[in-house]
């Protein structure tokens, strides 16, 4: 039987990475801070999935095992020594603290000769997730351990799709989550490709494909959560029934599609159902999703290379509308949720300085003419909700 150790036992890495590489016949070591959940992998080693659809079934996942990465650093760097993959779903920000933990176990492989070959994958909303977690473990590698991760140990990035909120369960472990599931890897990165799971889809350029996703489902989900707020709501599924939610939505996905097409040459019409698809999938009556947690971290969010200015960058380039895309960057500037300690950041950013000085810092865009409308746009919301 194949080993995973995997970072993050939260909703993505239980409810979906977990599924996989169980139904891979994979064991897996769960590596997480939350101790509830580590306890019970431990003590349990099983857990059930939930698929929110009519007739809710079951998926039942077992082999796995919980490690807690505070208070046993050395467990999970035994486990790296002897695993046969390396994932992460534990979220952009989280990387750079987990990297030490992943350089020992390489330094560890190296140390015993152990030559096998090993693949680490970032499963993460954001492009580059995996290149990025590995210029963080080479921070930790001496140049020799660098030489031994150069030939044995691969960065392939990776695209994961699937929906799953926050959980509201008696168990800990139980986690309900929408039937959809897309998990993409870029095999030209890989060191051990003779490891390769079924149901995932092995690409020889990923870019594409994360673009697609990241632009289409993420910036898409992203809208609803920021309009719906801006609005008034708390849910994604109560904002998607009101109409202006629903045509701000297509309205960026549109902008974001002509994007993709231009710059990926996608099929216009395979596009279009991917984006009904889509829709529909924030539409799933049986999933009831947080405009928090959509919306959560918006300073990362509003990021360079990140869901809105990307693309709205690009679509510029090519003289292209991203006229939606833009309001919506405005009413995101608006994101005021006490929960979310980025959100609170943002707007005292905002009470402190003046818009388009936080607009520059948190987009980290050059173009005056693109900060300058961006600033008009959050203007033009505040003094909408004034009115
Ligand atoms: N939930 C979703 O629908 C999707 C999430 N993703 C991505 O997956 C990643 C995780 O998202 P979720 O599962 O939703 O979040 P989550 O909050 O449910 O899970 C993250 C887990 O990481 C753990 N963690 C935090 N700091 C840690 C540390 N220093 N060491 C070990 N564990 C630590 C947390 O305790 C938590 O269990 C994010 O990058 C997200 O963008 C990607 C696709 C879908
Ligand atoms: O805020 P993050 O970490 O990018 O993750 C939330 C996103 O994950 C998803 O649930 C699936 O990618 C999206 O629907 C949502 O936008």
């Amino acid at each position: 039987m194949n080993n995973a150790v995997h970072f993050g036992a939260g909703n993505i890495g239980r409810g979906f990475i977990g599924e996989t590489l169980a139904s891979n016949g994979f064991s897996i070591h769960f590596v997480d801070v939350n101790s509830t959940i580590i306890d019970a992998l431990d003590s349990r080693h099983e857990y059930d999935i939930e698929l929110a659809a009519e007739g809710h079934k079951k998926i039942h996942v077992e082999n796995v095992d919980g490690i807690n990465n505070k208070d046993n650093p050395e467990k999970v760097v035994e486990a790296i020594q002897n695993t046969d993959m390396v994932t992460t779903a534990i979220g952009p920000k989280i990387l750079p603290f987990i990297a030490d933990l992943i350089a020992q176990g390489i330094s560890a492989r190296k140390a015993n000769n152990n030559t096998t070959t090993l693949d680490v994958l970032a499963c993460e909303n954001m492009i580059g997730g995996s290149q990025f977690l590995k210029g963080e473990v080479y921070k930790h590698l001496s140049d020799e351990d660098k030489k031994f991760a150069d030939e044995y140990i691969g960065f392939p990035n990776a695209a994961v799709d699937r929906i799953v909120p926050i959980q509201h369960h008696e168990d800990p472990l139980a986690v309900s989550v929408e039937p959809f599931k897309e998990w993409v890897v870029d095999e030209s990165q890989m060191k051990h490709p003779e490891i390769k799971l079924d149901s995932v889809v092995y690409v020889k350029d990923l870019q594409p494909y994360i673009e697609r996703k990241l632009f289409s489902v993420n910036t898409g989900h992203a809208t609803v959560a920021y309009t719906g707020e801006y609005l008034g709501y708390k849910t994604i599924g109560d904002a998607i029934q009101d109409d202006k939610v629903l045509d701000q939505v297509k309205g960026a996905l549109k902008e974001t599609g002509d994007l993709l097409i231009h710059k990926w040459n996608f099929d216009p019409a395979e596009h279009k159902a991917y984006q009904d698809k889509i829709l529909s999938r924030f539409q799933n009556k049986y999933i009831s999703d947080d405009i928090l947690r959509v919306g959560r971290t918006p300073i990362r969010k509003l990021g360079y290379d990140e869901r809105f200015i990307r693309p709205i960058r690009e679509l510029k380039e090519r003289n292209l509308d991203y006229s939606v895309l833009l309001d919506t960057v405005g009413m995101m500037l608006t994101f005021d949720e006490p929960k979310d300690s980025e959100s609170v950041d943002l707007q005292k950013k905002l009470s402190e300085k003046t818009p388009k000085e936080v607009v520059t810092e948190v987009t980290g865009l050059k173009d005056e003419d693109l900060i300058n409308a961006i600033v008009n746009k959050y203007e033009d919301k505040i003094a909408a909700t004034e009115k």
